[in-house]
């Protein structure tokens, strides 16, 4: 069995990616962030309350024959982002690209911080991270692609991100026209919970790479490329406009430059990041200064290597051979 689900970037600046899922009988069907950088299932629901929920799309247990409480069970989640969501647990059947869990821990909102508030177009999220990330308790939860994952016809997912277009997550097999190039494959670490990996070098503008390791992680959940500073300003060197705004807590530009491509290394293949993927948007409506989609790790302690990097390739989340595969598209 396989699964197939379009995605789509929530607004110009490709800051998430929204797909449709189905939750219940009857279905109700909630526009949800794909989140490998984290491992719960959580939802905008009829227990968050009223003001919190306005705008969004909410699920309903009770109006669901196929819900079930599960007793005893609450939790809670903080985001790198200091964005957070709390509350308790249902089990009921959720419904991805056509392939169906039957009994996936949903995890029904009671408290959600205000970035999720003011973010109307999304109604939660789906971790696709591992399962020890799962943050229920007593007793954590599987995620829906773990829970699918033995029925599927391989244990696998992947990701095709796009540039304001619709692009796919498809669940237990690999659509190689979806990328250009061969997919180099590397040990994925799923220690932490996320779907870790190391990078072997980098290169600004298309020259050889610089072969050094970079550890980092493989997270949908995230818009940008964090990267440590060295390499950050290797890059921003090469434009001319570059300069740190304290406001945006970030490099900004001229949107008028043309930006060099920014590659790196992985699995034996190169990952081409083109110039255009690392102009993310205008800092305001109108403005001709434009935000980096290339940013500093260096406060965070992790390498993130979130939307701007996965754009640039059809990726390969590999839960069988614990391993990541990359091409580029
Ligand atoms: O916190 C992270 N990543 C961290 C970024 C900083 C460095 C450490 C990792 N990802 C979150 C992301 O920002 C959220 N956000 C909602 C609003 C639109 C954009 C997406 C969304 O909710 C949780 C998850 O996905």
């Amino acid at each position: 069995q396989t699964g197939s689900a379009n995605t789509n970037p929530s607004d110009s600046a490709d800051d998430e990616y929204i797909t449709s899922v189905s939750i219940g009988t009857p279905a109700q069907v909630l526009p949800l962030d794909f989140d490998t950088g984290s491992s719960d299932l959580w939802v905008f629901s009829s227990e968050t309350p009223k003001s919190s929920a306005s705008g969004h799309v909410t699920y309903s247990p009770s109006k669901s024959s196929t819900a079930k409480k599960l007793s005893g069970s609450t939790w809670s989640i903080e985001y790198g982002d200091k964005s957070s969501s709390s509350g308790d647990v249902y089990t009921d059947v959720v419904t991805i690209g056509g392939f169906s869990v039957k009994t996936q821990a949903v995890e029904s909102a009671t408290k959600v911080s205000t970035q999720f508030v003011q973010d109307t177009v999304i109604s939660g999220l789906v971790g696709l991270g591992f399962d020890i990330g799962n943050q229920v308790s007593p007793r954590p939860q599987k995620t829906w692609f773990s829970n699918a994952a033995s029925s599927l016809a391989e244990p696998l997912f992947t990701a095709d991100l796009r540039h304001q277009e619709t692009g796919s997550y498809n669940f237990g097999f690999i659509d190689t026209s979806l990328a250009k190039g061969t997919i180099g494959y590397t040990p994925a670490d799923g220690s932490e919970g996320y779907w870790g990996f190391t990078a072997t070098g980098y290169s600004v503008g298309g020259a050889q790479l610089n072969r050094n390791s970079i550890t980092g992680i493989a997270d949908t959940g995230t818009t940008l490329l964090l990267l440590p500073d060295n390499i950050v300003d290797a890059y921003y060197n090469n434009v001319e406009s570059a300069e740190y705004d304290d406001s945006q807590e970030g490099v900004v530009f001229d949107c008028s430059e043309d930006l060099p491509s920014f590659s790196f290394g992985v699995g034996g293949q190169t990952i081409t990041i083109s110039g255009d993927l690392l102009n993310l948007t205008p800092i305001e409506e109108g403005s001709s200064t434009c935000f980096g989609g290339l940013q500093s790790s260096a406060d965070i302690g992790i390498n993130i290597f979130g939307d701007v990097a996965l754009k640039a390739a059809l990726v390969v989340f590999d839960l069988g051979n614990e391993r990541l595969g990359w091409a580029q598209k």
